[in-house]
Parts: C-alpha cells; sequence; structure tokens
C-alpha cells in the first residue's frame, strides 16, 4: 500500500451495508477512496482501502486494499449481470470480487452499485502502448504468459457457457511485476444458452468477430476467441489488427488478412444480412502469405496460432483448449523457460499449470497432453 501514502485520500465515508463476497456478511465499513483509476462508458474505477467500521474504537488500524471500486447506477435500461456474474466465478485469471454495496450519490440522487474488486496496476493496452512508444513489443516470454493465462480464463468461463462479450486489451488487466493477468469487466457478459437469441450489437468495433459484424444473433463463446486472436495480433503488431473506421468497413479490414467471407458464412450467421459482403479478394497471395506479410516479425508457431483463431467459421475457431495445447506454450514446461519483469534480473516464479479439478475436466483428452513435459 505504500504507493497510496504518497497522495492524499479524496473521499471517505462510512457504509452500513457492505457484503463480503467471500462469506455472505453484511458489515458496516468505512471506505477510503483515493484516485480514478478508469473511466469507461458505463462506470467509474477509483481506487480505494476499506476497513471495518467496528475496529474503529478499538483503535486497529486494519486497512484493507488497496481495491478498485467499479461504480454503475444500479438501474438503467442496459442489463448489466457484472454482480452476478462476479459472484460466482472464482479463477486466478478472472479479477476477483471482494465486497460490494449500494449507495446514493450525493451529487444526483441517484442509487450506484459499487463492486470492490482486487487491483492490478495496468491493463494490456497500456503495456502494449508502453512498448510500442519505444518501438518494442512485449516480450516474447511475457506474451506467452499472458495469452496462456488468457485463454485459461477463457476455458474456465465457456465450460460454465459465459461470454465476456467485450474482449480487448484494455479490459484485461496485469501486473507486469509478477506477468499476472486477469479479465475484467463483466459488464456485457452472459451465459449464453444453446438456441436462445442475444444482442449482436456488443463487443467494441476492433474486435468483433464477423458473425456479430454480420448480426448473427445466435452466436456461441467463439466471439471471444476471435477477440483472443485480435488481442495477440495487437501484441506482435503494437496497435489493433482491424481498425475498420465505421462498423460496416470493419468486415472489410478482416477480408483484408482473410480473404472474401465465404457465402455460407453469410448465410448461417444471419441469411438476412444485406449488406456489402466484400467478394473480391483484396489481395493477390494465399492467406498464408498474407499471414506471413502481415506479421513478418513474429515467430511461426504463433502465426500458426493466429490462423487457427483468426478464422470466419466460428466451429472451425479453435477452442480454448485447442489454444492451450498449441505448440506456441509448449516452451512454458521447459524448466528452462524464464521471465524476468522490467528492469529486473531475477527470474519470476510462474504458476501457470496449476488446473483446478474442473479445469482437468473441461481439458478432457487433452489433459496429457498438456501436463506432459
Ligand atoms: N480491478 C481493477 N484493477 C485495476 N484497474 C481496473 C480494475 N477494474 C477496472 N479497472 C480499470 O478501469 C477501466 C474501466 O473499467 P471497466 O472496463 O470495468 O469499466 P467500463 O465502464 O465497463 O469500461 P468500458 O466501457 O471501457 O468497457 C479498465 O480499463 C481498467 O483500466
Amino acid at each position: 500500500m505504500s504507493h497510496l501514502k504518497t497522495q492524499g485520500p479524496i473521499k471517505e465515508y462510512l457504509l452500513d451495508q457492505v457484503v463480503d463476497n467471500s462469506t455472505g456478511k453484511v458489515n458496516s465499513m468505512v471506505v477510503r477512496e483515493y484516485k480514478r483509476i478508469g473511466e469507461g462508458a458505463f462506470g467509474t474505477v477509483v481506487e480505494a482501502v476499506l476497513r471495518r467500521a467496528d475496529k474503529i474504537e478499538d483503535g486497529s488500524e486494519e486497512w484493507l486494499g488497496p481495491f478498485a471500486i467499479k461504480r454503475v447506477p444500479a438501474q438503467t435500461e442496459y442489463k448489466s449481470r457484472e454482480l452476478e456474474l462476479l459472484r460466482v466465478v472464482n479463477h486466478p485469471n478472472i479479477v476477483s470480487l471482494r465486497f460490494f454495496f449500494d449507495k446514493r450519490s450525493s451529487a444526483d440522487g441517484q442509487v450506484y452499485q459499487n463492486l470492490v474488486m482486487e487491483c492490478l496496476p495496468s491493463n494490456l493496452q497500456n503495456e502494449i502502448k508502453y512498448y510500442r512508444q519505444s518501438k518494442y513489443t512485449i516480450p516474447y516470454p511475457h506474451m506467452k504468459t499472458y495469452i496462456f493465462q488468457l485463454a485459461r480464463a477463457m476455458l474456465y468461463l465457456h465450460g460454465f457457457g459465459i461470454s465476456h462479450r467485450d474482449i480487448k486489451p484494455s479490459n484485461i488487466l496485469v501486473d507486469p511485476a509478477t506477468v499476472t493477468l486477469k479479465i475484467c469487466d463483466f459488464g456485457s457478459a452472459k451465459k449464453l444458452e444453446p438456441n436462445q437469441p442475444s444482442v449482436s450489437y456488443i463487443c467494441s468495433r476492433y474486435y468483433r468477430a464477423p458473425e456479430l459484424i454480420v448480426g448473427c444473433s445466435l452466436y456461441t463463446t467463439k466471439i471471444d476467441i476471435w477477440g483472443l486472436g485480435c488481442v495477440i495480433a495487437e501484441m506482435f503488431l503494437g496497435k489493433p489488427i482491424f481498425q475498420g473506421e465505421t462498423p460496416e468497413s470493419q468486415l472489410k479490414e478482416i477480408a483484408k488478412l482473410l480473404g472474401p467471407p465465404p457465402k455460407v458464412f453469410f448465410f448461417k450467421s444471419n441469411p438476412l444480412y444485406r449488406g456489402s459482403m466484400y467478394s473480391n479478394k483484396l489481395f493477390a497471395c494465399s492467406i498464408e502469405e498474407r499471414f506471413r506479410q502481415i506479421f513478418s516479425n513474429s515467430p511461426p508457431d504463433a502465426i500458426d496460432l493466429l490462423m487457427k483463431i483468426l478464422v470466419y467459421d466460428p466451429e472451425k475457431r479453435a477452442s480454448p483448449r485447442r489454444v492451450l495445447c498449441h505448440p506456441f506454450f509448449h516452451e512454458l514446461k521447459s524448466e528452462n523457460f524464464k521471465v524476468y519483469p522490467r528492469g529486473s534480473s531475477e527470474a519470476i516464479a510462474l504458476n501457470l499449470f496449476n488446473f483446478s479439478n474442473y479445469e482437468l475436466e473441461l481439458l478432457g483428452s487433452l489433459k496429457d497432453e498438456l501436463l506432459s513435459s
């Protein structure tokens, strides 16, 4: 908590009803907010510490945290399932919810839902930008470690049928000192049920799967895998791979890498789609060569992984378990694999293979392949 001492609190208040997510118990607690760390379309995120109000009288200074408190209006037209999902998920690569409470704002009189989460110092957007500014990419061993953790979080979520629906670098929290990664922002997440339609206007433009762009409403968790592919590509390129200027032209950007979408893709995604089909090939070489041109500085196994993820047909797009078993990650199992935090000569102890029984079950027949050295 030392970094908090340099700055005074911006706000301190007492609350009667703060729910502890791990015990379900309701306590009165003091919240001390320090600084704003995030501003999104739906909410504000502040860094804060909390302590039990009943501990104040005995003089003990047991501040807990620092935490990140995400504050969103409690009632909006848009249905957020963030609290209900964060209450049940429990995975080392998903941000954990510690407490939650409702609070009426003195500024506008509205009730806000407050989610008190573990706090990470950065996100992938900042990390990519940091290295890009010095004309580098995130070091490969770090990339590998991060991508593996991201795929692991997806294996877990998709096992429950939960789709995050807003995978993008700013929603992927990281701690560069430990090379730890955790997905955040479950404001768009939803448990997808087979044959039950969901809105297609989700996901930030650059990271939207092609089926979403053409208005598919019976999509699957594979939309997150597309987002994963876009994030991996962005780590290697230092900038978003598909930067469509309009929602429509987003598909054109994809066609510049993958070639024209097959007719059957439109039919399967949305037979009513009447937008541009970008049926003319926009490059002369094969798709494989196109990948090699665009990712000219990336290792062949990374290109192979990307070619298995960035695929029009969601059914043919790699699943999280296939991603985890890809040769790109084989090195992670080697005793010689070392990751050093920025500016340090001391390797970090990584714990990437501590799969729970649930994860092992999801890996099924691929379990032995993944765990063999
Ligand atoms: N637990 C956390 N620890 C540290 N920073 C966080 C945490 N949660 C969120 N943030 C920061 O706050 C930003 C906004 O949070 P979040 O994405 O949950 O809000 P949002 O309103 O849904 O944003 P957006 O509209 O950009 O998706 C994140 O990009 C991240 O940088």
